[in-house]
Order: structure tokens, then sequence, then C-alpha cells
């Protein structure tokens, strides 16, 4: 059985851990996890997985993956902590955002690597990732990660340098529907609906769209006219939109997602 490690328990890791574990492509006794601190977090992650706590640092040599997935600010102390213990055969998957590969090759040496950029609704099998290989990573390394990353949604292999993008776009995407929806809520409750009944109707809406997306294979500039009536109320609401520059907005937030993500590259 293959031993999976995953380095720093936050949300990302778990949307993986609990991904895996119910779409049973991994078994809870193969994964391992550690953290810099929060023993509790640890715990917490045991009881509710079944998985293992690394017992101690010198069981590092044991894992066949380790999974990078601190805050990318946290990466050198993580190799620095590593490095005299790794096997040269263990793989490397990094979900860190901006690290390089190459940023891991300098710390680790030449050995597969595999960087994604997945989301969080991993979850519950929905993630949309993105991956990109470095050249050690073998033909059955790669097949096992993407059957890893489609038990848990989609995955798209990129050049390298297009996760900045990817990072912008699909692995900050939950958090920009989240925002659409809380100010969906705010105006809704204004007009007297209850947060629950504007909840369900726009989260159905968003599932609805995103349906549709996928089975009619239209563009979504005709799906958007099939909404709007000439003289309606979708006509009223997107000039309200051009009004308040709407792409102005949504460029800025990806630009700015894709720049940050090229500054963490640099250690920012
Ligand atoms: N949250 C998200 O939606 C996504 C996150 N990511 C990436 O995943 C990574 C983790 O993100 P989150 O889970 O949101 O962060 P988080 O802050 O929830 O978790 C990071 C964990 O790493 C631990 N840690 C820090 N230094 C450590 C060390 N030296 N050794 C062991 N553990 C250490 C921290 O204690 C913390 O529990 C980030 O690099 C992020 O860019 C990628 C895609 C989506
Ligand atoms: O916000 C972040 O930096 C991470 C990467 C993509 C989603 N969360």
């Amino acid at each position: 059985m293959q031993k999976i490690l995953f380095i720093g328990a936050g949300s990302m890791s778990e949307a993986l851990i609990q991904g895996w574990i119910t779409q049973n492509v991994v078994s809870n006794d193969s994964l391992y996890v550690t953290n810099r601190s929060n023993y509790e977090r640890l715990e917490e992650l045991e009881k509710k997985y079944g998985i293992h706590i690394l017992s101690h640092i010198e069981k590092i040599k044991e894992m066949d993956f380790i999974i990078l997935a601190t805050k990318p600010k946290d990466v050198q102390s993580v190799i620095e902590q590593i490095q005299p213990i790794i096997s040269p055969n263990t793989a490397i998957l990094s979900v860190l955002a901006g690290i390089s590969i190459q940023t891991i090759e300098d710390g680790l040496g030449s050995r597969p690597i595999a960087r994604v950029m997945p989301n969080t609704s991993a979850t519950i099998g929905m993630s949309a990732s993105g991956i990109a290989f470095n050249k050690e990573v073998s033909e059955v390394q790669k097949t096992m990660y993407l059957k890893l990353l489609e038990a848990v949604g989609i995955v798209i292999e990129v050049e390298e340098d297009k996760l900045h993008a990817v990072t912008a776009l699909s692995g900050s995407g939950p958090a920009y529907l989240y925002y659409l929806l809380e100010a969906w809520e705010s105006v809704g409750t204004e007009f007297g609906l209850s947060k629950e009944i504007v909840r369900k109707l726009m989260v159905q809406t968003i599932a609805g769209s995103a349906a549709m997306l996928q089975s009619v294979k239209e563009e979504p500039n005709v799906l958007r006219k099939k909404v709007t009536s000439p003289g309606g109320t979708t006509e009223a609401g997107i000039r309200a939109l051009e009004n308040y520059h709407f792409h102005d907005a949504i460029y800025a937030c990806i630009k700015s997602a894709e720049a940050r993500s090229r500054e963490l590259a640099k250690g920012d």
C-alpha cells in the first residue's frame, strides 16, 4: 500500500482527504497528515477520516508521496525540515499557489514533482484542477495523479506557467461565487425575502446555469441573450452592471489574483 503524507492540515488538505476517501480512491489507512502546530486539528482529522497522524518526523522516509499543502510562504521551512530525511524515491505533489516546480527541485533535488491547483470543491468531488509535471514524473505516476484528481472533479494538464492563471480563475473561483451569493442574499433580504429562500433560489440558479453550459452546447453570450428580453428586467440589470464597469471589475479581479500568484512565486 502506498503511503501519502499531507504536510499542512488546512482546508485544502481536508478537501482532498475527504474527497479521496468518499470517492473510495485512496484508503484512509494510506493517508498521513502533519502540521506545524495545532495538534487538536490533527486529532480532529484522525477522528473524522480515520487517517494517521505522522507520529515522528523520521517516518517521512517511508512516504511514497508527500503533498505540500502549507501556505506558500511556509514552503522554505518545510523544505529545510524534510530535506535531510526524505527518501530519494518519494514523489512530491504540491498544491501551493505560486510556488514553482524549480523552487521545490532546488530544495529537494531532482525527483518526480507534480504541481496541482485544485479548489475546495474537491470535498464533494467537484474540483476544477490544473496540473503540470516535471520531467521526472513517469507515465504511471501521471496516470495515477490524473486518476486521483479526476476522482475529485475534473483535471486539465497545462504548461506550468499557466498555473498562475488557473489559480486566479478556478483555484480562487469558488470564493468569487460565494461572494456573489453573499451580495445576492444581502439584496434579496432587503426585498423582504428570507435568507433561506434567496439562497435556495440562487444556488439552484448557479447550478442550473452551470448545467446548461455543460449540456447545451451554446456560448454563454447566446444563453445570456435568451434570458434578456428586449426592454425587460435582465436588460435593465445588465445595463446597471455595465454602468458599474462589470467587465473591468472582473478583469481586475482575475489579473490581481494572477499577479499575486506570481508574487508568491518570488516569496513576496
Ligand atoms: N484553500 C483553497 O481554496 C486552496 C488552497 N490552495 C493552496 O493550498 C495550500 C494550503 O491552503 P489552505 O489549506 O487554505 O491553508 P491553511 O492555512 O488552512 O493550512 C495550511 C496549514 O499548514 C500548516 N503549516 C504551516 N507551516 C508548516 C510546516 N512547516 N509544517 C507543517 N505544517 C505547516 C499550518 O499550520 C496550517 O494548518 C496553500 O498553499 C494554497 O495556496 C490551493 C488551491 C485552493
Ligand atoms: O487564496 C489563495 O491563495 C489560495 C489559492 C487558490 C485558492 N486559495
